[in-house]
């Protein structure tokens, strides 16, 4: 692992976060952690929580899971990726200032054909392009807030963005060594 935290990436929805997770943490032979997979598993799918429960009690269970995550990483070496919308809660954000954080930058250009066969995302349904551009319009200034590394994948394919995040995050890790020594 570069570095000795959890690594979590964050971003708006459909920027490759759990895709590029789950590369990196082939290519690194540690454990890949979704948190919207962990949330699934014990809960059920992501619309029928939505349905069922709204939207806050997901923000609820999504905040523990986030916890959750970060601790078992903390003992156990992972990648995580997070939701879009995790890094609201304000106990999140605290949670991650104990990790490396990666926003990866996107832009609607490149989610567009991504979205548009949307299924599984509630705050998409309707107009979903009009509805991402919203939601990352106010979430941008938190992203770039926590990021300790800022990664544009509007380019590549997923193994090329694990790759070159594999790349980043060494020479994150090593500029970091250096101050510290
Ligand atoms: N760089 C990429 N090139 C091609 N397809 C991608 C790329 N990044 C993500 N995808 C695809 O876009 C969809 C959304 O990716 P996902 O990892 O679920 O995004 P997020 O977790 O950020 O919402 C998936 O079908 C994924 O395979
Ligand atoms: O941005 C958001 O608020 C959400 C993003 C989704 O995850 P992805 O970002 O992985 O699509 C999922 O957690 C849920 O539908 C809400
Ligand atoms: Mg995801």
């Amino acid at each position: 692992m570069p570095g000795n935290r959890p690594i979590v990436l964050i971003g708006p929805m459909a920027v490759g976060k759990s895709a590029i997770a789950h590369e990196l943490a082939k290519r690194l032979d540690v454990p890949y952690v979704d948190t919207d997979g962990l949330i699934v598993e014990a809960h059920g799918s992501i619309p029928s929580i939505f349905a069922g429960r709204g939207e806050h009690a997901f923000r609820e269970i999504e905040a523990r899971t986030v916890a959750g995550a970060v601790e078992h990483a903390e003992v156990t070496p992972s990648i995580i990726s997070l939701g879009g919308g995790a890094v609201l809660d304000s106990g999140t954000q605290q949670i991650l200032s104990r990790c490396t954080v990666v926003y990866l930058e996107c832009d609607a250009e490149t989610v567009a054909s991504r979205i548009a066969r949307n299924s599984g995302r509630p705050l998409l349904a309707g107009d979903a392009m009009a509805r991402w551009s919203a939601l990352f319009a106010t979430r941008k200034p938190v992203y770039e807030r926590l990021a300790d590394l800022v990664m544009d994948v509007r380019h590549g394919s997923i193994t090329e963005l694990g790759h070159r995040l594999e790349l980043a995050l060494r020479e994150y890790a090593a500029a970091k060594q250096e101050v510290e020594n």
